[in-house]
This record gives structure tokens, C-alpha cells and sequence, in this order.
């Protein structure tokens, strides 16, 4: 019996073979991955989807003009909401997020923002009368909403938003307002074309005092007519480098009257006489944000995998030069350089998919506390989830575009589907703060460590290893230090010398008589490196602790390999810092390497179904190279075939402009 569960008759052959070399079974990592009911599910509901024509593509999205694609998937988010009950557990987010994969691939579930910013702020923020009057109704897709906080004129800099709500206690009214072009709302998802309220993060003014940013429950569209109600400009901001199936857009507020009650109030209060009482923090505003970037990491680690399955396979299909002369053209997988490229990929997805439901977790352990008044680890949690998002939209986006290229010029196509992948994950760069932005804000809570441990305050659990400064030697081939340990250690010099070396040389600025914030800017490069050391040592630390846990052996050891490659590769990357301080010498740096490219020789004969084990279906991945049975060029020509211009064997605009023009050349001889 075959340890890989993927293999059938019909299958390319060069596939084949790799599935048959196995050495763990492809449903237990499986397993291990989604856990036991969910991984037969998700193949359930594989197959209900496909038995289903309304839930499926007439022809790939790219062929498409983006309003056919908008039509296309407002149609299909009908289809879901209706029949989708009747295929999985929509109580599940797991369920319902797989059919939601299944059913619209790269560019996501079209009203996602309704479900993960609008309910999000609504239940985090309202109070309780609040939420019972709106989320019943929200969750049966009575009304779309959004998320509208970022301003044409701002997005990072919340405390510079234009837009206002102003207070009148006559009528115990708020009055929304759109002071100028640049306060004009810009970029919210389904703002556009769809939603009939919006949460409007607006500045809060009473009695001509300002109180900051705050979450205002706003109607933008008559809930029948979808008629823009009055006072509102609305529309769609137009085509993007992707995401185009989503109507991100604009909004203006002019004197638009809401009832006291449409302010969140769980937090911050607005009394009918106009006291207002602060939140016991102050960014509890900000929870939707918090929400989404604890959520967006396993969102784009499946991406990840996503462009590794598909580049991993098409490696096993494509042969192209010879190794050794004469002994024929090799599959293009065998080559170290492209092992060195998917191999690491694929190392990053499973890493950030792992680490991101301990993600997941924690944010939800530290919200329920927050939704009950207790904010003493919101600031942990604001730091890590700054880092994370950051580290891993851009580490990530490193990696899908490696997966590309490693296609070679068949990457390059759409026919691929990484060019889609690639647009939708890394705007996951910008979303949810600015990455550079969001490093700094994770660099600050770094900062603050060394100056706690100065002053002999305690550590957080997170950055307990600032203290351990007996880690001055790379240990890498002592006896008794194996090479994981070694390695993590590693890590925890890399990040504490560099948290320490930027802190050290802010205070000396500011000792020089340097304003805070002038030495801030002056160290901000070397602040975000910090911060990036820093979180890229917090997943290795995490995802080790994960693979440590698994109980099945054959797993635990194949993710051993995984994890060992991800520690050597993280190390090698950032390597320059291992000499800093002499913890490391050149001779040390070469024995990872080694230890790397032995690694890249054992994952290989695994390589194919490391990614089978991950489990996307062919309707998801919407890929020619990647498809599971290896049949790609057959496919590619009928890719290509079906392609709208092949419609006509000549071109009307052909007929119309370049023909004209090669007569009119002939007529001049
Ligand atoms: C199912 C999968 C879902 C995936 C998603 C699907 C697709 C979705 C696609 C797109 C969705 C995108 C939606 C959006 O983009 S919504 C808009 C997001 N906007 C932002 O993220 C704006 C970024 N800017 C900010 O967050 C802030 O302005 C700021 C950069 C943090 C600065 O804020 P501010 O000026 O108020 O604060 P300070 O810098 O002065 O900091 C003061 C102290 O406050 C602490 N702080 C800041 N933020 C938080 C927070 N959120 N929680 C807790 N604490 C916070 C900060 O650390 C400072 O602390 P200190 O102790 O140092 O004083
Ligand atoms: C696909 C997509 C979907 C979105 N969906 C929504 C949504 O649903 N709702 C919503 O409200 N918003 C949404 N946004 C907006 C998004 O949150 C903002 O674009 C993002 O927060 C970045 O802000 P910005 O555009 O103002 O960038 P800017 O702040 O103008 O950034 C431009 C450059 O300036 C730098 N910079 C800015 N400030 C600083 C600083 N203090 N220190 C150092 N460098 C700095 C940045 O690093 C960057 O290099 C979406 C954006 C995208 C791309």
C-alpha cells in the first residue's frame, strides 16, 4: 500500500514515482495538520463542490474583464450562502473556510471584510444592547458592512483622520463629516458596490474638544434599494494590482446625522448629555485591526503552500538539461539551486501555518480577557502581531515569487496561477499597517525590554532571553548540542545583540542631547531588523515547540526535516549578524550551510508529497502546472486554446487596425 493517497491511474508517470517514494503517509500528516475530522471534511466537501456547477468557474477569472468577475462572484457568494449549509458546518470557520477556498480561490470570500472586520469591531466594541441589535441581523446577511477607517489623505497615521463626528446634544445626535478631499474614506473592502453600513472610524468631538478616533456604526445605503442614502458619495476606488474581484472603495460623509447609540460603546462612552467616558485602554479602537492580523498569518502561509504545491510538482513534470552529460534530461527538481528555492518555500509555508493557529489561539485567549477589562497583555500581543504580520506577508511574498520563478517562463502565466497569488498575498504587506510602520511599533516594545532589564524590572515571557547573556558562543557541533538547539540559540544572540546594539545607540543620540524622536528615525532601519530578528526567533522558537509536540513518530520526523531546514535557513539569512560580537566564525556559518544543503538531499524524495499532504484540490489551486495528476501540457494548450482571443481565427481588431495598415504599406510600392 502506498503511503501517498494521492496516487491514480492516468497520472504522469514522473508524478507517479514521486508519490510512490514516500517514507510517511500522506493522510496522517494530513491529520496532523487539520486535525482528524476536519482533514476527511475538507475532502468531503472537496467533493460536494464539485458535483455542484453553480459553485464552479465557467472559465478561469483571468479570461475575464473585472465586471463579469465582480458579477461572477457576487452569483457564487449567493450560491454559498443558500445551498453552501447543505455542504459543510457553516458554525465551522473551518468548514465554511474551505468551501470558501474551494469556491472563489485566490481573491478570497467577496463579503470577507463583513465577516472579519464589521462583525469583528461590532462584537468587540459594542456593548451588549448594541450587539444584540445588530449582529443577529448582520450574521443573516440582512446588510453588508465594512470596515471604513483609512482616509485618501491617511492611513497609517490614525491620529491625523480628517473625518469627524460631531456631538449635538439637542438632538443627542452625532453628525458624521467629511471635511475635505483628502478625509475622503478610501480602500475599504465591498465600500464600493455592496455595503449598506459601514463602521466609520471618525474623530470624536464634543463641545469643540477632541477625543480621538472612534467607531461610529454608519448607513451608507438604503437596505432595499441600495441607493446611496442622503449625504452619501460612494463608489469604487477601480482596478488594482489584484484583488479586482473585490469593490474596494470610496466614501464621503456630508453632515450625516446618526443616533448617540451608533457610537461603539463597550469601551469609550458618549452620555445622552455628552460626558464622555474613555476606554480603560486607549487603541481598544483598534481591535478589529488586532483581529485580522492574528488572522491573516495562517491565511498567508496557505498561500505559500499554495505556490510550493504547485511549483513542486511542476519540478517533478518538467525536465530540462542533463546533470551528467548523456544520462538525459533531468527533472528539474533534481537540481540543488531549485531544491534550495522550493524546499525553503515550502518550509516557510508549513512553519507559518503551524505557528499561526498558536497565533490564533493566544489572540483568542488575550481578547476574551480584553472583552472583560483586562488589558495587561494587550501590549505583548500588539508587538507580536506587528511582527508577525509583517515578517510573514513579506517573507512570504519572498517565497511565492521564488515558486514563480522557479516555473520559469510557464510561471510567468497565468496558466500557473501564481502571478494571482502572489498580487492577493502581498498586499498583506500594506493591509493591517504598513509593514515598516508595524515593525517600528513592535521595534518600541523591543526598546523597552532592554530599558526594563536595565532598571532589573521584569520580562515578559517573550522576551525573557534579553537576560540570557551567557549565549555569547555558537554551540553548533559541541557534544551534547544538537544542531535544533544550537540553532535557536542562534536566534536569541541574533535578535538580543541586535535589540541591544540599536537600543545602545539611541540612548547614546539622546544622551548627546538628540531628541527622542530624531533618534528614533535615525535608528529606524536598524530598528525594524531588530524587530524582524526578534519575531523571526519567536516562530522558530514556536514552531519547534509544535513539531516537539506531535505524538506520531513518521510525522514528527518528517517535520523534524522541515523544521531543521527552516533553522538553518533563517540562520544563514541573517548570518552577518552571527559575527558581530565573535559569536560565530566563518567555519561555524559553513557547517549550517552543509547541514542546509544535506537537508535539501533528504526532503527531496519526500518533496511531492509533503505538499499532497497539504491537501488543495485541484479546484482550488486553479493552476495548470500544479495540477495533482501532472498532466500539464496537454492542459497548457488547452489553456491557452480556450483563451477568449483564440475565439476568432482572425482578430476583429486585427481586420480593423493592422490590416488596413499592411495594405496600405503593399498599395505604397
Ligand atoms: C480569514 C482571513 C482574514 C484575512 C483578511 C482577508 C482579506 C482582508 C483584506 C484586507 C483587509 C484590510 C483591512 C484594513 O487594512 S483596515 C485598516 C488597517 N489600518 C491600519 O492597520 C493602520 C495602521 N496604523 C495603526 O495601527 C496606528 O496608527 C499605529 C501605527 C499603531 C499608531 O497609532 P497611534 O498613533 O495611535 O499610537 P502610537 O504609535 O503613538 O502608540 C501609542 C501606544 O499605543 C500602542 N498601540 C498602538 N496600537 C495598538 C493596538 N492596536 N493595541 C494595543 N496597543 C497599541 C503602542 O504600542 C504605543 O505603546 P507604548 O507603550 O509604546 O506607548
Ligand atoms: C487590498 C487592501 C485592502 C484594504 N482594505 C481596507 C479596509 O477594508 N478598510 C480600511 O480602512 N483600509 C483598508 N486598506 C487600507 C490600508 O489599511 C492602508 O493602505 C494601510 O494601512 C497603509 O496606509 P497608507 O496607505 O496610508 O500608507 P502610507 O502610510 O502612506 O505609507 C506609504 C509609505 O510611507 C511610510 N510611512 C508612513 N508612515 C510612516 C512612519 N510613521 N514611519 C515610517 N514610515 C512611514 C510607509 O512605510 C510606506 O513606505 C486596504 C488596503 C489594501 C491595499
Amino acid at each position: 500500500m502506498p503511503l501517498n493517497h494521492l496516487i491514480r491511474d492516468g497520472d504522469n508517470p514522473d508524478i507517479t514515482e514521486e508519490r510512490q517514494k514516500a517514507t510517511f503517509s500522506t493522510e496522517e500528516l494530513a491529520i496532523e495538520i487539520y486535525g482528524e475530522p476536519l482533514a476527511q471534511r475538507r475532502r468531503e466537501i472537496s467533493a460536494e463542490v464539485l458535483k455542484r456547477p453553480e459553485l464552479l468557474d465557467d472559465c478561469p477569472h483571468v479570461f475575464l474583464d473585472r465586471t463579469t468577475k465582480v458579477e461572477n462572484s457576487m452569483k457564487k457568494t449567493v450560491a454559498v450562502m443558500e445551498k453552501g449549509s447543505e455542504i459543510c458546518d457553516f458554525t465551522s470557520r473551518e468548514e465554511l473556510g474551505h468551501l470558501v477556498c474551494e469556491v472563489f480561490g485566490d481573491d478570497g470570500f467577496p463579503l470577507s471584510i463583513h465577516f472579519v472586520m464589521f462583525l469583528p469591531a461590532i462584537q468587540g466594541q459594542a456593548d451588549d444592547e448594541q450587539a444584540e441589535q445588530w449582529i443577529p441581523r448582520a450574521m443573516r446577511l440582512e446588510f453588508i458592512g465594512t470596515y471604513a477607517q483609512t482616509e485618501l489623505g491617511h492611513g497609517t497615521n490614525l491620529r491625523a483622520l480628517e473625518t469627524t463626528a460631531t456631538y449635538d446634544k439637542r438632538t443627542q445626535e452625532f453628525i458624521l463629516h467629511t471635511p475635505t478631499v483628502s478625509a475622503y474614506k478610501w480602500w475599504p473592502g465591498n465600500l464600493g458596490k455592496t455595503a449598506n453600513y459601514v463602521i466609520a472610524n471618525a474623530q470624536l468631538y464634543i463641545d469643540g474638544k477632541s477625543h480621538g478616533p472612534h467607531n461610529f456604526l454608519v448607513q451608507i445605503r438604503d437596505e432595499n434599494t441600495h441607493q446611496p442614502m442622503p449625504g452619501i458619495t460612494v463608489g469604487d476606488i477601480g482596478p488594482k494590482f489584484g484583488l479586482n474581484t473585490n469593490d474596494n472603495g470610496f466614501l464621503r460623509f456630508d453632515h450625516v446625522r446618526i443616533p448617540r447609540r451608533n457610537m461603539l460603546m463597550r469601551h469609550s462612552k458618549v452620555s445622552a448629555d455628552g460626558v464622555y467616558s474613555p476606554p480603560v485602554h486607549p487603541k481598544l479602537s483598534y481591535g478589529a485591526m488586532i483581529f485580522v492580523r492574528a488572522t491573516m498569518i495562517r491565511m498567508l502561509a496557505h498561500v505559500v503552500l499554495k505556490a510550493a504545491t504547485i511549483a513542486i510538482r511542476y519540478s517533478c513534470v518538467r525536465r530540462q538539461g542533463e546533470i551528467k552529460t548523456g544520462n538525459g534530461e533531468v527533472k528539474i527538481l533534481e537540481y540543488q539551486t531549485q531544491q534550495h528555492r522550493l524546499f525553503t518555500a515550502l518550509a516557510r509555508g508549513f512553519a507559518y501555518r503551524l505557528v499561526g493557529d498558536e497565533v490564533k489561539n493566544l489572540y483568542e485567549k488575550i481578547a476574551e480577557e480584553v472583552k472583560h477589562g483586562n488589558v495587561e497583555q494587550l501590549a505583548d500581543l500588539h508587538a507580536l502581531l506587528s511582527g508577525m504580520k509583517s515578517i510573514v506577508s513579506y517573507d512570504s511574498g519572498k517565497a511565492i515569487e521564488q515558486c514563480r520563478m522557479a516555473c520559469g517562463g510557464h510561471g510567468y502565466s497565468h496558466a500557473s496561477g501564481i502571478p494571482e497569488m502572489y498580487a492577493v498575498e502581498i498586499a498583506g504587506c500594506t493591509y493591517e499597517g504598513e509593514n515598516m510602520v508595524m515593525l517600528q511599533q513592535q521595534a518600541r516594545y523591543l526598546v523597552k525590554g532592554i530599558h526594563r532589564l536595565a532598571h532589573g524590572e521584569e520580562l515578559s515571557t517573550m522576551l525573557q532571553y534579553l537576560a540570557n547573556t551567557s549565549n555569547n558562543k555558537f554551540r553548533i557541533g559541541e557534544s551534547g548540542v544538537d544542531l535544533e538547539n544550537a540553532l535557536i540559540l542562534a536566534l536569541e544572540y541574533i535578535a538580543r545583540s541586535t535589540i541591544e546594539r540599536v537600543t545602545a545607540r539611541l540612548d547614546s543620540l539622546q544622551n548627546k542631547g538628540l531628541s527622542a524622536e530624531n533618534a528614533w528615525n535615525e535608528n529606524a532601519v536598524e530598528l525594524t531588523r531588530a524587530s524582524r530578528t526578534h519575531t523571526r526567533l519567536w516562530i522558530a522558537r514556536c514552531f519547534r515547540d509544535r513539531v516537539h509536540r506531535i505524538e506520531n513518530h513518521a510525522i514528527r520526523s518528517a517535520l523534524t526535516d522541515i523544521l531543521e531546514l527552516f533553522l538553518t535557513y533563517e540562520v544563514v539569512d541573517m548570518s552577518q549578524y552571527l559575527y558581530q560580537g565573535g559569536y560565530a566564525n566563518s567555519d561555524q556559518v559553513a557547517q549550517v550551510k552543509d547541514a542546509m544543503y544535506k537537508l535539501l538531499e533528504k526532503i527531496r524524495p519526500n518533496a511531492v508529497s509533503y505538499v499532497d499532504a497539504y491537501e488543495v484540490s485541484d479546484t482550488e489551486l486553479r493552476s495548470v502546472l500544479g495540477r495533482r495528476d501532472g498532466n500539464v501540457y496537454d492542459n497548457l494548450l488547452k489553456w491557452a486554446k480556450s483563451n477568449p482571443l483564440n475565439r476568432t481565427e482572425v482578430l476583429p481588431a486585427v481586420e480593423k487596425h493592422l490590416m488596413p495598415m499592411m495594405l496600405a504599406a503593399k498599395s505604397k510600392l
